[in-house]
């Protein structure tokens, strides 16, 4: 028996962001209802607003909780969930607040609940702006922080970057680069290969090669511009070599992190373990940024969101680009299907 399409929340993010008029158009010019049984969560004024902004009048049909989603009658028109989080009057486009912050944080949650409690069966949120978050009460320095804590996550989980067939995944993420170097652990790089090794293998690549990036420039020259290559990075590629894949020799490295992007590119790799956030976002963003998704790795349920963030500046203008957009919401969905029972 073919199984039902998968149930994709899709979430409206910050709300003086771009991410109510990207889930409009998103729903308006992509056949998202072909992928998954769709249902928009938050509040019906600022998804109202969102369309307004867009220039687009997306049919959706009411539902009165996510226990309704799979079984109302017509599933190729998306559901709406009204969840009310914030008031328009605390809202002004491109300008940062706690209430906003406090707002996605609530949506979030009732989303994770949701998919725990097995009513949906992915999450793809439009961007957030994790100063809002923490100024209206995020402990973490990030929502994957949060969404692991919330769900309980005691192994190693960070983001993966995805553009396509080459991914990334961190050893550090939302930290001040100053404290990069503290985050630098043996076992730390040993978990972040693995975690990307497996969800490779789990999305289908048969063969995948990692590169493990350097840390320092020129991967520290021998030694003599920093040491963290030889006294850590190289004996954790040395570990994961030792140790017996069921595929052959996918790690490798480390390798200096200005060049190792070109290799990927070229497709001898595809993945690399960067040490810090900007080493892998800025490659990534450069080669596609129109195309970038970060999936939510090492969570028991499939989180993804377009690479690129509120965009204040454009916020409310109907410019903003929702190709990257586009490319999460599919990557959430094939992963709902593929992580269902
Ligand atoms: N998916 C998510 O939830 C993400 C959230 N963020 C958050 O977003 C906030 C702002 O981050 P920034 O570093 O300023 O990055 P940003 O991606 O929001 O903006 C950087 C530049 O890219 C442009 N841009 C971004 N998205 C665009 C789009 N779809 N179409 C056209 N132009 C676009 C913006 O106008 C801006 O000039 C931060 O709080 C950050 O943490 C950042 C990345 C991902
Ligand atoms: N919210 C997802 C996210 O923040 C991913 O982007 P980045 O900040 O890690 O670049």
């Amino acid at each position: 028996m073919q199984k039902a399409l998968p149930v994709v929340v899709l979430t409206l993010g910050d709300p003086a962001g771009i991410g109510p008029e990207l889930i409009a158009r998103l729903l308006a010019q992509h056949p998202v209802s072909t992928l998954a049984n769709v249902v928009i969560a938050g509040d019906r004024w600022l998804w109202e607003q969102g369309q307004r902004i867009a220039q687009v009048s997306v049919p959706t049909a009411d539902i009165d909780s996510f226990e309704a989603v799979r079984q109302r009658p017509n599933q190729q028109l998306p559901a709406f969930l009204s969840i009310q989080s914030i008031e328009p009057s605390n809202v002004t486009i491109g300008q940062v607040s706690a209430l906003n912050g406090q707002s996605v944080l609530k949506i979030l949650d009732a989303c994770m609940d949701a998919t725990l409690a097995g009513h949906v069966d992915a999450i793809c949120f439009a961007p957030l702006n994790k100063q809002a978050m923490k100024m209206g009460g995020m402990k973490h320095e990030d929502e994957l922080h949060h969404f692991a804590e919330y769900l309980g996550v005691t192994g190693y989980f960070c983001e993966f970057n995805t553009l396509g067939n080459l991914w990334t995944s961190r050893i550090s993420s939302h930290v001040p680069l100053k404290d990069v170097a503290q985050y630098l652990s043996k076992e730390r790089i040993e978990q972040a290969s693995e975690l990307i090794y497996k969800a490779l293998l789990a999305s289908g690549f048969e063969q995948p090669k990692i590169a493990i990036a350097a840390f320092n420039p020129h991967g520290g020259d021998g030694g003599s511009c920093g040491r963290e290559e030889i006294d850590i990075i190289a004996p954790a590629v040395a570990a994961l070599q030792a140790k017996n894949w069921p595929t052959e020799a996918p790690f490798h490295g480390p390798f200096p992190a200005d060049t190792i992007f070109l290799k990927a590119q070229a497709g001898e790799y595809q993945a690399i373990v960067t040490m810090y956030h900007d080493q892998g976002q800025i490659a990534i963003k450069l080669l596609g940024f129109s195309r970038g998704v970060t999936v939510q790795g090492g969570l028991p349920i499939p989180i993804t969101t377009p690479a690129h963030g509120t965009a204040y500046d454009i916020a409310g203008k109907g410019r903003a680009s929702v190709e990257a957009t586009w490319q999460a919401f599919q990557i959430a969905a094939r992963m709902g299907q593929s992580w269902r029972p």
